[in-house]
């Protein structure tokens, strides 16, 4: 079954952790998003993973270069994943990778900004990353005429595994999850609810269903 991902972009180590005791009975992986991490530092790691040990922890570094250390900073605060774009050198996410096979951790490409997704999915995915995320950033979103529904097509294509981000919600989760993602990965649908723990509950419903 798909594991559901919470991306907690907020700006404060407080509010992230107050949301995830909130939704953390219904979802698999806990997400620092990127503004997260700027804001607070390395530590929102170590105290998201602290608070919740049984959770897969997800630093969303978007690393672009240095692979190898960032990903090691993110592991050694308590990361179990770490993002590096995909739109970057090889050696990079190979880098990262290598990093996280000596630390028993995972590597996920973000193929933010890459014009060929399903091409580069395939040829990541033989870097040995864990799986790569259809991703279509917060400013993508907000552009007139977006759909997710090319997220779902790429993933359908791609034929390795995947996450899909890039406004999942109650309405679309049932058509990622039949395109066969690893991972949804839901953000704004999340802590932009009124009842955060219901929406995430709803979605693992949906999910599981
Ligand atoms: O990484 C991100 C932005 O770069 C977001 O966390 C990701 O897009 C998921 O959030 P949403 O469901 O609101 O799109």
């Amino acid at each position: 079954m798909a594991k559901l991902q919470v991306a907690i972009d907020l700006l404060t180590t407080e509010a992230a952790l107050e949301l995830a005791a909130k939704v953390s009975p219904y979802v698999d992986i806990i997400e620092l998003g990127t503004p997260l991490i700027k804001a607070e530092g390395l530590n929102v790691i170590k105290e998201m993973k602290s608070a919740h040990p049984d959770k897969l922890v997800f630093a969303d570094m978007k690393t672009a270069d240095t692979g190898a250390l960032e990903a090691e900073m993110a592991f050694n605060a308590g990361a179990d994943l770490v993002t590096v774009m995909g739109a970057v050198d090889d050696a990079t996410i190979k880098g990262a990778v290598e990093a996280a096979h000596k630390l028993e951790k995972k590597v996920v490409v973000d193929t933010i900004g890459v014009q060929n997704r399903v091409q580069r999915a395939k040829e990541v995915s033989a870097f040995g990353v864990a799986f790569v995320e259809l991703h279509a950033g917060l400013d993508e979103q907000a552009l007139p005429g977006y759909s997710i529904q090319k997220l779902i097509t790429e993933g359908i294509e791609a034929q390795v595994p995947f996450s899909v981000a890039g406004g999942v919600n109650i309405d679309n989760v049932k058509d990622v999850v039949a395109a066969g993602a690893t991972v949804v990965v839901a953000g704004g649908s999340i802590y932009g609810a009124k009842d955060p723990a219901a929406a995430a509950k709803a979605l693992q419903e949906a999910i599981g269903a």
